[in-house]
């Protein structure tokens, strides 16, 4: 006998992920959507509909309000929603110890070509002295630099510093502000806001006498659905905090 649906709950329904999401979990089979909510909702409609699992696309100011309302009702939760930073993640993982039971994944990107870019990033980054990230991305995105360019900025320093690598070279002395992007644990990140864009990222690296390009580009919000359906099927048999969409696959 088949099982029963998994119930979803979506956050930012009406958002340009949200919206996405919906529709993906009406046509996955084994899965339904029981609650939609937006700004201005009632968050308790997710409780009443018997929610297991939350998808939250909100916002970086609301994300983590939404994620103790789930953990206090003992809901698991699927973020996609940027804006973490390891207090934040700490924060998660404090409320997840009193509900050892539940599960929150974090994932700053659901593309498998992002996560894989990321993953090549990692490779690369012992062996070049000179590194810089530049993402790019619709102008209606509200945080720069983005999610997934701050985890692969920690990613590459953490690889950087296990290689014995110091500070990239930079002779810079006068800089207009921002001419030289952000730094982001060490390493330069640049953000474009420009209208036709969806989500994209390039990793440049530098050693002597030559160059090497990673570029990831999400050409429309499906690139994003399978990550998101894998995670609400993966969450209901985790337990605690998970980050990051690689934990999820086999690479
Ligand atoms: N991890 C990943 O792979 C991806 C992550 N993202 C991230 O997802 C987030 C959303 O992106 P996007 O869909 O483009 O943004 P949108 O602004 O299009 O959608 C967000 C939606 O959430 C609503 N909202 C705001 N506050 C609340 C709340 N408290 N409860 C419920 N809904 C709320 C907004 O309403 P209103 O507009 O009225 O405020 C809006 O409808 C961003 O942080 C973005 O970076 C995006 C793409 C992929
Ligand atoms: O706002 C977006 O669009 C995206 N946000 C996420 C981020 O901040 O990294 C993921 C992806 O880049 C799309």
């Amino acid at each position: 006998m088949a099982s029963e649906p998994i119930r979803v709950a979506v956050l930012g329904a009406r958002g340009r992920m949200g919206a996405e999401v919906c529709r993906a979990v009406e046509a996955a089979a084994d899965l339904e959507v029981v609650a939609r909510i937006d700004a201005g909702d009632w968050l308790f409609d997710v409780a009443d509909a018997g929610a297991q699992v939350v998808v939250d696309f909100t916002h970086p100011d609301v994300v983590m309000d939404n994620i103790r309302f789930c953990v206090d009702q003992g809901i698991r939760c699927v973020v996609g929603t940027s804006g973490f930073d390891a207090e934040r993640l700490s924060t998660v993982e404090g409320w997840l110890a009193a509900k050892p039971e539940l599960a929150v994944l974090v994932a700053p990107n659901f593309a498998l070509g992002a996560v894989l870019s990321m993953r090549f990033a990692q490779l690369a980054a012992r062996y070049y002295p000179s590194v810089e990230i530049i993402e790019l991305h619709h102008p209606g995105k509200a945080d720069a630099p983005s999610g997934t360019a701050a985890y692969t900025a920690r990613l590459v320093a953490e690889a950087r510093s296990a290689a014995g690598l110091g500070p990239a070279p930079d002779a810079t002395t006068s800089e207009a502000p921002g001419a030289r992007g952000a730094l982001v644990d060490d390493v330069r990140v640049h953000s474009v806001r420009l209208t036709g864009l969806v989500a994209h990222q390039e990793l440049l690296f530098g050693g002597e006498g030559e160059t090497l390009t990673i570029r990831h580009d999400s050409l429309d919000r499906a690139s994003f659905m399978p990550g998101v359906l894998l995670g609400v099927r993966e969450i209901m048999g985790r337990r605690g905090l998970t980050v990051g969409l690689e934990n999820l696959l086999t690479l």
